[in-house]
C-alpha cells in the first residue's frame, strides 16, 4: 500500500485542471515537418491526456478548463463527453481567443518535436470565477499541470483550484509538464512551479523539469534523492522523477526509493509517454496498489501510447495494459529503439 488514501465517499475519482488543446500529429512520419502534408487531429494538452487516460482506465473523471468558442473547442468538449468525462467545469471563452494547436513532427522514434501555435490560447484564460468548487469538492484526486501556471488569469485559477482541493480534502497531484514556450523567463517559471509544488501531495516530473525548479541552487549534483527530499518538508508524500527509457524513481518521506523499469515498445513517437505514465500510476494508487506496482502499470501504459500515433486517443484500458504486460513477460514485444 502507498501512504496515500482516498476518500471513498466522494463520487468523482479524478478531476484535472488546465489545458485543453489540439494535437495535429504528422501522418507521414520519419521525416521533417517541411515534408509533411497531412496531420490527424486529436484532443491534446497534458492534463487532458491524463484525464482521458484515467477515464479509459474506468474511473469517474471531470475536467476544469476553458475552450475556445470555435469548432476546435466544440470538438474537444464533445470528445471529453464521449469519453464519459464530466464537463460541467469546462467553460467557453467569449473574447475571441483560439484553441492552442500542437503540430507534432516525428522525424524518427527518438527524434520528435512539437511546433506550437499558442498566441491568445483560450486555455490560459481560465479565470478564478470559472473554477468549479462543487466539482472539486466531489473529487478524490485533483491534478494540476504546470503549463496552466504560465500566465494570468489561468495561474490564479490554478492556485484557487489548489485551495479548493485542500479545503475539500482531495489528494493533489502535480504533473510538472514544463513547456518553455509559454513562459517569459526561467526565473518566473521556477518561482511559480515551486509555489505550487509546496501544496501538492504527489509530484511527477522529469529530471530536466526538476532541474528547472532547482535553478536557484541547492542541488548541483542533480541528485534525485535531494530533489525529492525538499518537498517532504511541505505537503508531498510521493515524488517521482522520470528518466525516459531509463525508467523512473519514486521517493517517499521515510527515505525509501521505489524504481520502475520501462517496458519495451515499438516506438512511433515519444510524446505522450509522461501523460500515460501519470494516468497509469495515479490509477494504480487509486486501486490501493503499492507504489512499485503503480509505477510498473504506468510504465506499461506509456509503452502502449508511444507505440501509437496519438496521445489521447491511444490511452489504454486497464485490460489492454495488463495484456501488454503479459505479452512483454512472454517476450512477444521487443523494443525498436
Ligand atoms: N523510449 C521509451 N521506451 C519505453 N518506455 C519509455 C520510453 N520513453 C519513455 N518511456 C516510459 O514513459 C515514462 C515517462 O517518460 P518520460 O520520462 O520521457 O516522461 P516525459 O518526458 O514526461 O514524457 P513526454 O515525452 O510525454 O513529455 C518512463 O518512465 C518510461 O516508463
Ligand atoms: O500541448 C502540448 O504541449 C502538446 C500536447 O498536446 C501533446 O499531447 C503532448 O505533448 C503530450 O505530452
Amino acid at each position: 500500500m502507498s501512504e496515500i488514501t482516498f476518500n471513498d465517499e466522494k463520487p468523482v475519482d479524478f478531476v484535472a485542471v488546465g489545458r485543453l488543446c489540439i494535437d495535429l500529429n504528422a501522418n507521414e512520419i520519419n521525416r521533417p515537418m517541411e515534408e509533411t502534408s497531412t496531420f490527424t487531429k486529436y484532443v491534446g494538452g497534458s492534463p487532458a491526456n491524463i484525464c482521458i487516460g484515467m477515464a479509459r482506465l474506468g474511473l469517474n473523471t471531470g475536467f476544469i478548463g476553458k475552450v475556445a468558442d470555435d469548432q476546435m473547442g466544440r470538438f474537444i468538449t464533445q470528445y471529453l463527453k464521449d469519453n464519459g468525462i464530466v464537463t460541467q467545469g469546462v467553460t467557453t471563452d467569449r473574447t475571441g481567443a483560439v484553441t492552442g494547436l500542437a503540430f507534432t513532427e516525428i522525424k524518427s522514434p527518438t527524434d520528435c518535436s512539437i511546433l506550437m501555435y499558442r498566441d491568445n490560447a483560450a486555455d490560459l484564460l481560465l479565470e478564478t470565477g470559472d473554477v468549479n468548487e462543487e466539482l472539486i469538492a466531489t473529487a478524490k484526486m485533483v491534478l494540476i499541470s504546470g503549463t496552466a501556471l504560465a500566465a494570468s488569469p489561468s495561474r490564479e485559477a490554478v492556485f484557487l483550484a489548489l485551495e479548493y482541493a485542500k479545503r475539500h480534502g482531495a489528494v493533489i497531484a502535480f504533473d510538472l509538464d514544463y513547456r518553455p514556450y509559454t513562459w517569459k523567463s526561467p526565473q518566473e517559471t521556477a518561482t511559480y512551479y515551486n509555489l505550487a509544488a509546496e501544496k501538492c501531495d504527489i509530484i511527477l516530473g522529469t529530471r530536466e523539469e526538476f532541474d528547472m525548479m532547482e535553478q536557484f541552487g541547492g542541488n548541483p549534483e542533480r541528485s534525485d534523492r535531494i530533489t525529492a527530499a525538499k518537498w517532504f518538508d511541505y505537503s508531498a508524500r510521493i515524488v517521482i522523477i522520470k528518466h525516459g527509457k531509463e525508467g523512473s524513481i519514486a521517493y517517499t518521506p521515510d527515505g525509501t526509493s521505489h524504481t520502475a523499469q520501462s517496458f519495451p515498445a515499438k516506438v512511433i513517437k515519444t510524446f505522450g509517454a509522461g501523460d500515460s505514465y501519470a494516468a497509469g500510476f495515479l490509477y494504480g494508487l487509486m486501486q490501493g496498489w503499492t507504489i512499485e506496482r503503480s509505477m510498473e502499470f504506468g510504465s506499461a501504459a506509456a509503452s502502449i501510447v508511444i507505440s501509437s500515433h496519438s496521445c489521447s486517443d491511444a490511452m489504454p484500458t486497464s485490460e489492454a495494459v495488463h495484456d501488454y504486460m503479459e505479452r512483454c513477460k512472454r517476450g512477444e514485444i521487443t523494443a525498436n529503439t
